[in-house]
């Protein structure tokens, strides 16, 4: 579905990505941890076509998306959450979503979202600016699901989730991942994400520093001891 090669690239002369090769198939969760500044949030912006400067290719189903602008990309399939949640504060909930473009059976798709979020279908006539940072996020999640992408890139779904939701939260993830959508879940809960995912990637300055199916890495001694902490 997604296939990434020798991706390197950043925001000025200095490259942040150093070289990184990746691959996600339909239905799967890949987690991308990594301790802070490893460039987990500018890999995803070089996926999603925000990164202002890039080497390498980006494959969306074999096709060459490396210098395709965002909205291009956004309509081929990739949607993305990024870390400081998009919505519009003054529309409600519902509004939200009924404002996202491109959607075929917007009615139905809506009362999807609805059923998929049940924290915002209870206020589907709030402002999006009443609610928590967590619920922000959903709504973000939700307005990114919209479009029914293929691929849904997602850069630390539950940083801002009460830990009572965050468990509910990569079960929602799980939940999308069967029914097809290819998950690229950027997350700092590492063994959490790892647990639910198929396969893991832990970057380091820019590179991949292990890569592998997420039980074994669950299970790999030094990710332990060097980048998965003992949460
Ligand atoms: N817009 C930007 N312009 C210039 N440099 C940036 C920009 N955003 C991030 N960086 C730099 O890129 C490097 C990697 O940042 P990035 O946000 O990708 O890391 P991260 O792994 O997602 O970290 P965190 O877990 O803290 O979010 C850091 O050194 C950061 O200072």
């Amino acid at each position: 579905m997604l296939t990434i090669e020798t991706l390197a690239g950043g925001y000025g002369e200095v490259n942040i990505l150093n070289g990184i090769d990746l691959t996600l198939s339909a239905g799967e969760i890949l987690t991308v941890a990594g301790t802070n500044g490893a460039g987990k949030s500018t890999l995803a912006k070089a996926v999603v076509g925000l990164l202002p400067r890039v080497t390498g290719k980006v494959l969306l189903e074999g096709r060459d998306i490396t210098l395709m602008p965002a909205e291009q990309r956004a309509r081929a399939g990739i949607g993305y959450v990024p870390q400081v949640a998009n919505v519009f504060p003054s529309l409600s909930i519902h509004d939200n979503l009924a404002v996202v473009e491109g959607v075929a059976d917007k009615g139905a798709r809506i009362a999807e979202m609805m059923e998929m979020f049940p924290a915002l279908a209870e206020r589907r006539r709030s402002r999006a600016g009443s609610l928590s940072g967590g619920e922000r996020q959903q709504l973000a999640f939700a307005r990114a699901l919209m479009t029914r992408p293929g691929v849904i890139v997602l850069d630390e779904p539950t940083a801002a989730l009460s830990p009572a939701k965050v468990d509910e939260s990569f079960q929602r993830i799980a939940a999308l991942a069967k029914t097809g959508t290819a998950v690229f879940l950027i997350e700092q809960r590492a063994r959490q994400a790892l647990a639910i995912s198929h396969r893991g990637a832990i970057l380091d300055g820019g590179k991949v520093a292990l890569s592998g199916d997420a039980a074994s890495l669950l299970a790999d001694e030094r990710a332990a001891k060097l980048y998965l902490g003992h949460g």
